[in-house]
């Protein structure tokens, strides 16, 4: 399974200066880690998150789950360090915060070694003005939406329905798509309020965000629910793959189910949302 095509529905940050919390991820049924060195560790916990993350990167324990490190950014006291570290950590994915160009990739890219891949926090204006060129920089594995900052950013209001973070949302899902990589949704920051978290996990989903970034564990189960293809939407998928070969053998190019046309491309989402199905139960094995 390639990194563009495992599930991430669940993508949980976990500070890394917070030893009680990378030992309970071992055990969480998260899809995605992101280890945190930004912004969930103050200044005066920076260097004591990078050696303690080390500590638990290298005891292991992860099993499948994707394993990212947000570094802090190049322009700060830490980034450098950060950096140097990663050789040891061997994380799958490193994530940079605050990206504004193609190339704030290009240049961390030529010191990492290996398969590393690069993730993006998309969570400025410009990076989002960019992000058509950024999806397609050199080792771009992702987009993580950073929806606080570019709140903080755009001076917009905190409305339940995000309606001022639309065309972010929209023109980054659009050029990772293009590119062929995955997107996924920012932080619900209320982590106790599950009906909220539902609403915007709902919403990511319609817009076609692959998971949702998350900071507390009581939000790992609901992240991983919606973004996972619904009992009802296997049996659709199933039925429309059914019917449009029925339609193909008998000499027809569309089919019809429930009173909708189904065609070829009906048939390539069905069979994606099918494949998904197989990639999390993959996972879970
Ligand atoms: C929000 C928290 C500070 C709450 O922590 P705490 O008070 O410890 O919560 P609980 O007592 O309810 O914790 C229960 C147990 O769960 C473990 N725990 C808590 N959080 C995590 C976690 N993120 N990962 C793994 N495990 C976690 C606790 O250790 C307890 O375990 P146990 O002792 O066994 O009972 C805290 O949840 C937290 O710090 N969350 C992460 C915050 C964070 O990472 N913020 C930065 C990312 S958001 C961001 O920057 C997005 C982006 O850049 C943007 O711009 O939008
Ligand atoms: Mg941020």
């Amino acid at each position: 399974m390639t990194t563009a095509d495992r599930p991430v529905r669940s993508v949980l940050y976990i500070p890394g200066s917070r030893p009680r919390a990378l030992e309970k991820a071992r055990g969480l049924p998260v899809d995605a880690i992101i280890f945190d060195l930004e912004d969930a560790v103050s200044p005066d916990e920076k260097i004591n998150a990078r050696n303690t993350l080390a500590e638990a990167l290298q005891a292991g324990g992860y099993g499948a789950r994707l394993r990212i490190v947000r570094v802090n950014g190049a322009d700060t006291e830490w980034g450098a360090d950060d950096f140097a570290a990663l050789a040891a950590l061997a994380p799958d994915a490193v994530l940079l915060p605050k990206v504004n160009s193609p190339d704030d990739v290009a240049a961390a890219a030529k010191h990492l070694e290996g398969e590393t891949q690069i993730w993006a926090m998309m969570e400025t204006p410009e990076g989002v003005l960019n992000a058509a060129a950024i999806a397609r920089a050199p080792r771009m594995g992702g987009f993580v939406m950073g929806t606080n900052d570019l709140a903080k950013e755009l001076n917009c209001r905190d409305r339940p329905d995000r309606l001022p973070l639309m065309t972010a949302l929209g023109t980054c899902l659009m050029a990772a798509r293009a590119a062929g990589i995955p997107c996924i949704d920012g932080v619900f920051n209320a982590y106790l309020d599950e009906d909220g978290l539902r609403t915007e996990c709902e919403q990511g989903r319609d817009l076609g965000m692959d998971g949702k970034t998350l900071i507390h564990p009581a939000q790992v189960a609901i992240a991983n629910e919606v973004f996972a293809p619904s009992a009802e939407e296997v049996d659709l998928a199933r039925r429309r793959i059914a019917a449009f070969d029925e339609a193909v053998a008998a000499g027809q190019g569309v089919a019809v189910l429930d009173g909708r046309i189904v065609e070829n491309l009906h048939v390539d989402t069905a069979r994606r949302t099918l494949a998904r199905l197989d990639a999390i139960e993959r996972l879970g094995a």
